[in-house]
């Protein structure tokens, strides 16, 4: 704090010198301040050591105008409480003198006590009111000091006094000035930078609206939070109904954060045999188990430098949660069979559309998994809660099947478009999306989506549709005179069923399991087998 300048000030004060030099010294002590607080500091300092006094502190005027403040202390001096003498200078507009015993017995402000309580009864107190001498003549505070009264005596008229309080008024005024417009410039750089960091998140959420499609207040929110996600390395959960999005927002995270160069690797754990999926995610060394003739990757090793997503993660066994959860918290992981422990540097994106605290509660799942995996937890609506969205998704969705499929890009009439509004949609998007290709196979080239070509909706199929339907998603079972090859014929009515099912629960593997009596790792299983689109 100047110490340099204030020792040459001391050590001026006491030497043979003329009294300017003295008073230059003193000066440029103060001149020297980066800040309101280190001037007070110093100017007490100064007035300590090279005037003589026993005591001095100066208390600033808040912006508010209405307590005085001090450096050294919580204290706060209300202008108008009259238990201390600051509020008497401060009133009146000029100095005051008092002994300190007197002070001491009729005043009795507690920080005003507190502020004099060690020096000596003996002692007088000066308190000057402080303004700045500049144009503006604001007040800046008060000066506060006690010594023997013969010093005090005629420092109010010292010419060298006058002139360092004249000093310190000046200096105090410019260095609040221009600490103020720091002040100012600091908050106009940070919302500046706010504003252009919400118009740069405004701009990625507009391309993210072009693959999360919906303008519902829902979907703009799920968006925002989709970029916020994916500017941190948080691990995020991501929880919903089957068909809510939970692949395309784990997609979107990656895209749109640091590691969207580096890989995505993605394995839904309840599609995969429990006894399969150690391997998968770890990898194995080479004759591991019988049959490993190789060593392989897993896909976490795969996902280094990028983002591992875990689909349905309700369902994987518990031994892999605790590996899971140490990959999680350290990086590190063993290949099976491997005697070498491996690192990877991955951010993990889980989705489940099960209600994970029951299953923790049923112990099937790691709560301290479940934390760590929830780092940034996302919730996405259902179709149901965001009906207004329909309309937007099922054009969209009828202009990707006609371009899949090479055809000109047909519409959706009025009447169809509130019929699907007015549906529940256990499948969610999913489910929407399939009626759409379903109703744009049914419906002929030229003509536009009827509520009759929505399935479930007519009770008796016209004719257009029996011939759409055939060669369509739901191909009819040979009639009994006509099978030839039992086998063939049972393994296509099987695949012919779980289709139908699957278009019934909007591609909900579980409701599609749990209504044909199925395990739905079987069902996976068998739509693997029977070549069927799962999703
Ligand atoms: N907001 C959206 N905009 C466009 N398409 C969407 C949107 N949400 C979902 N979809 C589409 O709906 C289908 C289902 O989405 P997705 O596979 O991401 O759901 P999910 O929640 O992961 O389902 P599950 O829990 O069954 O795995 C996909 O074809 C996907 O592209």
């Amino acid at each position: 704090m100047g110490a340099r300048a204030i020792d040459t000030c001391q050590a001026m004060a006491g030497q043979p010198v003329g009294p300017g030099l003295v008073g230059m010294a003193r000066a440029l002590a103060l001149v020297e301040s980066a800040s309101p607080v280190e001037l007070r500091e110093r100017g007490c300092a100064i007035l300590v050591s090279c005037q003589g006094l026993a005591w001095a502190e100066c208390l600033y005027l808040d912006g508010s105008g209405r307590w005085l403040g001090s450096d050294r202390a919580d204290a706060r001096l209300a202008c108008d409480d009259f238990r201390h003498p600051y509020a008497h200078a401060i009133r009146q507009g000029k100095p005051l003198r008092l002994g300190l015993a007197e002070a001491r017995s009729r005043l009795d402000h507690p920080d005003f006590q507190a502020q004099v309580s060690a020096l000596p009864g003996v002692l007088q107190l000066d308190v000057r009111p402080l303004r700045a001498l500049d144009g503006e003549r604001e007040w800046l505070g008060t000066l506060a000091v006690a010594g023997e009264p013969s010093v005090l005596a005629g420092l109010g008229e010292d010419p060298e006094f006058v002139a360092f309080e004249s000093l310190l008024c000046r200096l105090w005024a410019g260095l609040s000035r221009h600490q103020g417009e720091r002040h100012r410039e600091a908050r106009l750089r940070q919302s500046l930078a706010q504003l252009n960091d919400g118009a740069r998140r405004q701009a990625l959420a507009e391309r993210l609206a072009e693959d999360l499609l919906g303008a519902s207040p829902a979907m703009q929110t799920l968006r925002s939070q989709v970029i916020r996600a994916a500017e941190t390395g948080l691990a995020v959960l991501l929880q919903g109904e089957t068909g809510t999005g939970k692949d395309r927002v784990a997609r979107a995270i990656h895209r749109f954060s640091a590691r969207a160069d580096g890989p995505f690797m993605a394995i839904n754990c309840a599609a995969i045999p429990e006894a399969l999926l150690e391997s998968e995610l770890f990898g194995h060394a080479k004759g591991a188990f019988s049959g490993a003739d190789q060593a392989r990757e897993g896909l976490i090793s795969q996902a280094d430098g990028g983002t591992l997503f875990l689909d349905e993660i309700g369902d994987m066994p518990l031994p892999l949660q605790a590996k899971l959860l140490r990959v999680l918290e350290s990086g590190r992981y063993r290949p099976l069979g491997a005697s070498e422990e491996r690192h990877a540097d991955l951010r993990l994106v889980a989705a489940t559309h099960q209600p994970l605290r029951e299953r923790i509660r049923d112990q099937c799942f790691r709560a301290d998994l479940y934390y760590r995996l929830g780092q940034f937890p996302l919730s996405l609506p259902t179709l149901r809660e965001r009906r207004e969205d329909i309309a937007q998704l099922a054009e969209a969705f009828a202009v990707d099947f006609c371009s899949r499929e090479g055809r000109d890009e047909l519409g959706i009439t009025p009447a169809a478009l509130r019929q699907l509004r007015e549906r529940d949609y256990p499948g969610n998007v999913r489910e929407l999306k399939n009626l759409i290709d379903y109703a744009c196979a049914m419906t002929r080239p030229g003509d536009d989506i009827e509520p009759m070509a929505l399935p479930g909706l007519t009770e008796a199929e016209d004719s257009d549709r029996q011939e759409g339907t055939e060669g369509s998603g739901g191909q009819s079972v040979e009639s009994a005179s006509q099978v030839h090859d039992l086998r063939r014929a049972l393994r296509d009515y099987e695949a012919d069923l779980i289709r139908q099912r699957l278009l019934l629960f909007g591609g909900n593997r579980a409701l599609a399991a749990e209504s044909l009596g199925l395990p739905k790792r079987t069902l996976a299983h068998k739509c693997r087998q029977l070549e069927l689109d799962a999703k």
